[in-house]
This record gives C-alpha cells, structure tokens and sequence, in this order.
C-alpha cells in the first residue's frame, strides 16, 4: 500500500470574527491535497493572532478564541490553539509554525498515524532533520491568496523566514477576489524556486466574504447569517463584540508592532 503523508494544515490570521469562509479554506485545502494522492490530512489547526498583533478593530483574543471554539464544534478535524495568542508579544509566523512542529513530532511518539507502523521520532528538530526513513509528518501554512500578497509588501517579512516557509513547511493558498497568486509566484525570484511547495487551489464557489465585511455588516445592524456559523452570531450578540467603538481600536497604530520590526527588515525581492 502507497504510503501516504500525514499532514496537518495551520492558519495563521485576526480570525476576527472567524466566518464561514475560513472553515472552507480548510476543506478546500484538504480535497485538494488527498487529490495530490500524497497526502493524508490528519488535522487543522486554526490560530489567532496575538492582541499585540495591533491591526484596526483587533477585539481580544479570549473573544476571538471564543468565537473559532464555537465554530468548529461542527469540524471533526479541525481545532483552535490558544498558543500564539498566549504569548507576551506577536510571534512571527514561523516562530508559530516551528513551535506546531514540534508540537506535532511530540505526539507522534504516543499516537501512531493512522495505517503505518511506523517508529517514533527521535528529534523533534525541525522537517529537515527529522529521519528519512520514516513516514515524516508535515504541517502546512494554510492561507487566503491576499496573505501570499503580504510576502511582497516591503518591511513585512523576513526574507529567511519566507525562505523557511515556503522550502521547510510549504503553504496552501486558495484563491481570493483581488489576487492573483499565480503572479505574486511570477514576480518572486524565491516563490518561484520554491514553487513546487505552494499549492495552489481554486475556490469553485466564489464569493467575497471577509471578517471585515462582516464586521461593517454586523454595526450597520445587517444580517450574517449563513456566512457565520449561528454559534459564533449568538457570541457576538451575546457579548456586543462589534462597535464602532471597539472598531476604532488600534485606529491609526495599524501593525504598529510590525512596523517597528519592520526596521530591521530587508525586502523579499532585494
Ligand atoms: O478583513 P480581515 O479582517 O482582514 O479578515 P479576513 O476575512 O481577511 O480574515 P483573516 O485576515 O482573519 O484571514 C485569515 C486567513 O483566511 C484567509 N481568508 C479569509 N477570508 C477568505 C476568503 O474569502 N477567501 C480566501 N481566503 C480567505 C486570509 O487570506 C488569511 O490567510
Ligand atoms: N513577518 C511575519 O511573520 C508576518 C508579517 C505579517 C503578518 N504575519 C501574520 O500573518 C497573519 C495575517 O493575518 P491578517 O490577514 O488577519 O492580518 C497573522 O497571523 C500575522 O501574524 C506575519
Ligand atoms: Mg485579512
């Protein structure tokens, strides 16, 4: 039998609200790669962004948390992880992927995958240094095509940790209106090298749901059912999460926290 690589899917972003959208790029993600006939999803992760983040409109994480909680009641694969929210600063996004490597190489040794005998890991070092002999887990960045955008806007990433995801981990991006993945890969001398690790997936349905919409939506008192789960409208009913006051937080600090480390970056494409 044909052995299939165990893989775990990770989205990192505000989730704030979460929305019907995000648990589809989940399920997109994963037809996909089980269509590759390479890979079996063992799970999703879905992580949100640290309070310190400083994007417009952030409500807290214990909401924002709260909220993907209820949504993925209905999943039966996918789970939220409090760890990057938990943390004292913003975490980079690799610092968020390594640290759900280790995780993963971690409960390797108490679970078996599924259908493999396979041996534990001895070292829970990162993909590169795990054994080859041996089925290795992968964990996946999973991502929206405006995230893949982000890699060219100058002072924003690093250029090793860019390097890092794309040649060590490998993202899934799904298409979004208003971006055009295919390009961003065209115009990235390193996307391009790497491109045989980003996996490209079409919605079929399209449509333009964003946590932004939803937000603006939910203060001009309009309806969002069936684009977010009812369990997560219940919350922001319950909790009168979305103001036009808690949408002016961080109004004019928009990734102040990003800005300062922006300093010390240099361009992806320098
Ligand atoms: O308007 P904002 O607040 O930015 O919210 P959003 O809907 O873009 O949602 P997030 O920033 O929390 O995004 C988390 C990830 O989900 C992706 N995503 C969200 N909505 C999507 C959509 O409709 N189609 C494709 N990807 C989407 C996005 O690209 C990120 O990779
Ligand atoms: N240098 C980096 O690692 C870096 C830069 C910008 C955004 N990010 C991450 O990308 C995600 C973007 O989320 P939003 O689309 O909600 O802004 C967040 O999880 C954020 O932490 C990481
Ligand atoms: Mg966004």
């Amino acid at each position: 039998m044909k052995r299939l690589i165990p893989l775990t899917l990770l989205a990192c972003g505000s989730f704030n609200p979460i929305t019907n959208m995000h648990l589809r790029l989940f399920e997109l993600a994963r037809d996909h790669l089980h269509q590759t006939g390479k890979y079996q999803v063992v799970g999703g992760i879905i992580s949100p962004v640290n309070d310190n983040y400083g994007k417009q409109g952030l409500v807290t994480a214990k909401h924002r948390i709260a909220m993907a909680r209820l949504a993925v009641e209905t999943s039966e694969w996918i789970r939220v992880d409090p760890w990057e929210s938990e943390q004292r600063h913003w975490s980079e996004t690799i610092t968020v992927l390594r640290h759900h490597y280790k995780e993963l190489l971690k409960s390797d040794h108490i679970r078996k995958l599924p259908g493999e005998n396979n041996k534990p890991i001895e070292k829970a070092a990162g993909p590169s240094l795990a054994p080859s002999f041996r089925v290795v887990p992968e964990l996946k960045l999973l991502c929206g095509a405006d995230f893949l955008k982000t890699f060219q806007v100058p002072n924003l990433w690093k250029k090793e940790d860019v390097l890092e995801i794309v040649s060590k981990f490998g993202l899934v991006c799904i298409s979004r209106a208003g971006s055009d993945p295919a390009q961003c890969i065209t115009e990235s001398e390193l996307l391009k090298r790497y491109q045989y690790n980003i996996h490209l997936v079409k919605e079929w349905v399209r449509n333009e749901i964003s946590a932004t919409n939803i937000r603006q939506a939910l203060r001009k008192g309009q309806s969002v059912k069936y684009l977010v789960p009812d369990s997560v409208i219940a919350y922001i009913k319950q909790h009168d999460i979305y103001t036009e006051e808690t949408e002016r937080k961080n109004e004019g600090a928009l990734l102040q926290p990003l800005k300062q480390y922006g300093a010390m970056l240099s361009p992806l494409n320098d």
